[in-house]
């Protein structure tokens, strides 16, 4: 059964996005509600063929390694506090990072459909700088689907809800199998 929750909400035109106060969870023993600051207690959306991203790979030391969760609605949703490593304005995080925390989040969306697509267009509304070392909350939803192209939007906010960014990017699906194909080999990249 898919996890769902219990949200506060705001929205981005006429979508609504909203990082739970309390969240349904799926875990090894079951289903269990448990506050928001207790999601990395779930199981994560996982796809184990990009665990070097710097964005969700895991295996990836240097990179964000975020994890991510969807709800019974299919929205995306993230906890995570930046290392010093990522500062941009002194004591907030630089704006590419931000850009990729909302890039991720928006294409986890498409990931939770089983849809295999790359970010065509992104813009990034800035709304607010991000602090370092302290908990924010990443969210986002699939909009709309027309041939290969999905739109989708993502917000990150601080702890208490505040909303800091916000993005909106097209993304196209396109053939995993080809693009694997496609891909430098390893020894061609460390050349
Ligand atoms: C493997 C999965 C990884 C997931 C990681 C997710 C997040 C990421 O960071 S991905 C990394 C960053 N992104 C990239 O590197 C992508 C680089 N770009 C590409 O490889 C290609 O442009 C790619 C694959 C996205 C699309 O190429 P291609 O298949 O040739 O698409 P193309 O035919 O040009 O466009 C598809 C459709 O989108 C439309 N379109 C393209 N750009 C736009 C735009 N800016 N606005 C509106 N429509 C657009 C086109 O008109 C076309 O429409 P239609 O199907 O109706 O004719």
């Amino acid at each position: 059964m898919p996890p769902g929750i219990l949200r506060n909400s705001l929205s981005i035109g006429k979508v609504t996005l909203g990082f739970p106060a309390r969240l349904l969870i799926r875990t090894k023993e079951g289903q269990r509600t448990v506050p928001s600051s207790k999601l990395d207690k779930g199981e994560p959306l996982t796809h184990t063929a990009l665990h070097g991203c710097f964005g969700c790979g895991q295996h990836n030391r240097t990179g964000l390694r975020l994890r991510f969760y969807v709800d019974d609605t299919g929205q995306i949703l993230s906890t995570v506090r930046l290392a010093g490593r990522f500062e941009g304005p002194p004591g907030h995080a630089h704006g590419g990072i931000v850009a990729t925390l909302l890039d991720e989040a928006m294409s986890k969306t498409n990931r939770a459909q089983n849809i295999v697509a790359m970010t065509r267009h992104m813009e990034v509304d800035y709304l607010r700088p991000v602090p370092l070392r302290t908990t924010l909350q990443l969210t986002a939803r699939h909009l709309s689907v027309e041939g290969r192209k999905h739109h989708c939007a993502a917000e990150l906010r601080n702890a208490a809800g505040e909303l800091l960014a916000t993005g909106k990017a097209l993304f196209i699906a396109i053939d995993p199998a080809r693009f694997q194909a496609s891909k430098p080999s390893m020894r061609a990249m460390k050349s």
